[in-house]
């Protein structure tokens, strides 16, 4: 019996995974043929090749079966089936392999036979994320680690991921069309957040990043009039002062030169500030004490608390932050501390809103601007309180972390190509000089401060990863690869899952020539709205915070090159292309980021 068993489970993977249901190679009618630059057999064989050799299988199967039988012959657990004893381990083991072989051509199916990867768990859940990667695990960086051969090695800008032990078939897609299709939302879209891509967001009320359908309407519709020029005013000329405010509280004034072991220490500082400042209408500064004058803790340091235990609060289970730790204690007293000062700063802001003739009020943070537009709406478009809060941190998620890593990135690149540098500190003194500050009026003119930033962000796309599901039976109209024109229909069964990978499409070598080389020309004069650049994502679901994170950057960038020259902070006898490879490699936590980059500073015009 367990040597039937055996050769039956060897047969049905092995068939399993060479899909059976594929079209002979001679009938190139399949369904794959029309968009796919390769035959089938080629595609057979694609297929083929992201599986270990049919002997190792075979070998591995048959190991692992000799020791599961030897291991089931010992115990006495027995009933009669058809005449035959049979060992009920023995029989759930059948059973269970069995049902993964089914869940494996299913899944084969719901992504209508698309070539791929065929794994174990579903890169993105946890067991295949928290696995390490190995031949039969992608991983959860596999989009970063195989950003050059990925789409390559299946000759198809789309590519299949179907598991067979736990999680949910996808498609990965590195292609913009497909992308503007499945991510940019829009009226007549049928794809969604999952509810498990948009958890994450939750965690202060419902808001714009993480509602869909007419909810993401009503909420666009507040947040979008906030986003505005005033808004832009105020972070050029808050970046400015922060940046003072760091030269001074950092003691850089006195220094010619200076050590940072990892700027993201001053990057995440700053993006933070500016977020608390401009988003939040808070007065930040550099070196706050982290208690109020009356002992009690201060609102930036709560604030720093929770945008620092981001990740803890939404992966750990609400009893264990309940738990008497000193940490613990400080994360639920700083999350209580800001719930109750959001609400009471709603209040008062609804209050000088109305108070004044018009409207009319001198504060231009994005808060502000958010209960202005709320309390202008009427009726079904208004947001409550929560949702007012949920929008007001939704900016801290989604920009502290990516702004603070592209700039992060952006000085390592600066730090390797000196020539680059020079070229945007000519342009700076070109437009800005030695003797004013920059104005926001000279945003659009510094278009190579905008490059430098568009093209590190290109390298390290912060929001990587944008997930959707089909919420019915729907068909993309999937582009023919380069040189072939037209598109073809691609059938998609709801509840599919479809990922946008960022790193894919900005790697994609139909955008973009020579993708891995950082090469900030390719965007000199091409505008902030543009959608030529496409990391903030495109349509109307793009980034809301784009031109609050570009104009943060191309300030705080234009500041600090025009004081100091930097350079890569180098080990004992490395070169920096030894510091390149070694510095300039992903992190990846909820956003896709730069390792920790070491630089030195060494001022321009010596004091
Ligand atoms: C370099 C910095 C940034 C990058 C790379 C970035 C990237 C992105 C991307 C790719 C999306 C689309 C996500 C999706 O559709 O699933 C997005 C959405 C969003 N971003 Fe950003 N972002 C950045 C900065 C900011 C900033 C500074 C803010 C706020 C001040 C912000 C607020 C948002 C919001 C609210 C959304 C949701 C928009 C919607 O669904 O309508 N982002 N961002």
């Amino acid at each position: 019996m367990n040597e039937n068993m055996r050769k039956t489970f060897i047969a049905v993977s092995i068939n399993g995974l060479q899909r059976p249901d594929l079209p002979s190679p001679e009938n190139t009618d399949g369904p794959l043929t029309s968009h796919n630059s390769v035959t089938l057999n080629d595609d057979h064989i694609q297929c083929a090749e992201r599986l270990p050799p049919p002997s190792s299988v075979t070998a591995m199967a048959s190991g692992l079966l000799d020791r599961v039988s030897s291991l089931l012959s010992n115990t006495s657990l027995q009933f009669r089936f058809f005449g035959h004893d049979v060992n009920v381990f023995s029989a759930i083991f059948a059973v269970f392999v069995v049902s993964r072989v089914m869940k494996l051509l299913s899944g084969i199916r719901t992504v209508n036979h698309l070539p791929g990867l065929r794994v174990p768990f579903q890169p993105l859940d946890v067991p295949g994320a928290m696995l390490p990667t190995t031949w039969w695990n992608p991983g959860l960086h596999f989009t970063w680690k195989r950003r050059f051969t990925f789409y390559k090695e299946f000759q198809n800008e789309n590519v299949s991921i179907v598991p067979f032990i736990s999680g949910v078939p996808s498609i990965f897609t590195s292609n913009l069309d497909v992308a503007r299709q499945v991510a940019a939302g829009g009226h007549k879209t049928s794809f969604i957040k999952p509810e498990s891509a948009s958890r994450a967001l939750l965690l202060y009320g419902m808001n714009l990043a993480a509602a869909d359908g007419e909810t993401w309407r009503r909420h666009r519709r507040i947040m979008g009039p906030a986003f505005n020029n005033t808004l832009y005013q105020m972070v050029c000329s808050e970046t400015l002062e922060t940046y003072r405010d760091m030269i001074s509280a950092e003691g850089w004034d006195s220094k010619d030169t200076i050590d940072v072991p990892v700027i993201q220490r001053l990057t995440f500082k700053l993006a933070f500030l500016i977020l608390g400042k401009c988003g939040f209408g808070f007065s930040f500064n550099w070196s706050e004490p982290p208690t109020a004058p009356d002992g009690s803790m201060s609102v930036q340091e709560a604030l720093r608390i929770v945008a620092d235990s981001h990740m803890l609060a939404l992966f750990a289970p609400k009893w264990l932050l309940s738990l008497p730790f000193r940490r613990f204690k400080q994360i639920r007293q700083a999350h209580d501390q800001l719930m109750g000062f959001m609400h009471a700063q709603i209040a008062e802001r609804k209050a000088e809103i109305h108070d004044l003739v018009g409207g009319a009020t001198s504060r231009t943070d994005a808060f502000t601007m958010l209960v202005k537009a709320n309390e202008d709406e009427s009726g079904k478009f208004k947001l409550d309180d929560q949702e007012l809060i949920g929008n007001v941190f939704i900016m801290l998620f989604a920009g502290h972390e990516t702004t603070a890593h592209s700039l992060a990135a952006t000085l390592g690149f600066l730090g390797v190509y000196h020539d680059i540098q020079d070229e945007v500190v000519e342009q700076i003194l070109s437009v800005v000089g030695l003797d004013r500050d920059p104005t926001f009026d000279d945003y659009s003119k510094l278009d190579k401060v905008l490059a430098v930033f568009y093209e590190a962000l290109r390298m390290f796309p912060a929001g990587n990863l944008l997930i959707r599901e089909a919420t019915e039976d729907t068909v993309l109209q999937i582009p023919n690869p380069p040189g072939q024109e037209g598109t073809t229909a691609f059938p998609v069964p709801k509840g599919l899952q479809i990922v946008v990978d960022m790193v894919g499409v900005q790697y994609n070598p139909r955008y973009v020539d020579e993708p891995e080389k950082y090469k900030p020309s390719r965007w000199y004069g091409v505008s902030n709205e543009s959608e030529a650049f496409s990391a903030f994502s495109v349509g109307p679901r793009a980034c809301i915070g784009r031109k609050f994170a570009t104009t943060e950057a191309v300030a705080f960038l234009t500041m600090l090159l025009r004081d100091w020259k930097v350079e890569p902070k180098l080990r004992k006898g490395e070169s920096k292309d030894e510091w390149r490879t070694r510095v300039l490699d992903a992190h990846l936590v909820l956003t896709l980021g730069v390792a920790d980059v070491p630089v030195t500073f060494t001022r321009r015009v010596k004091n």
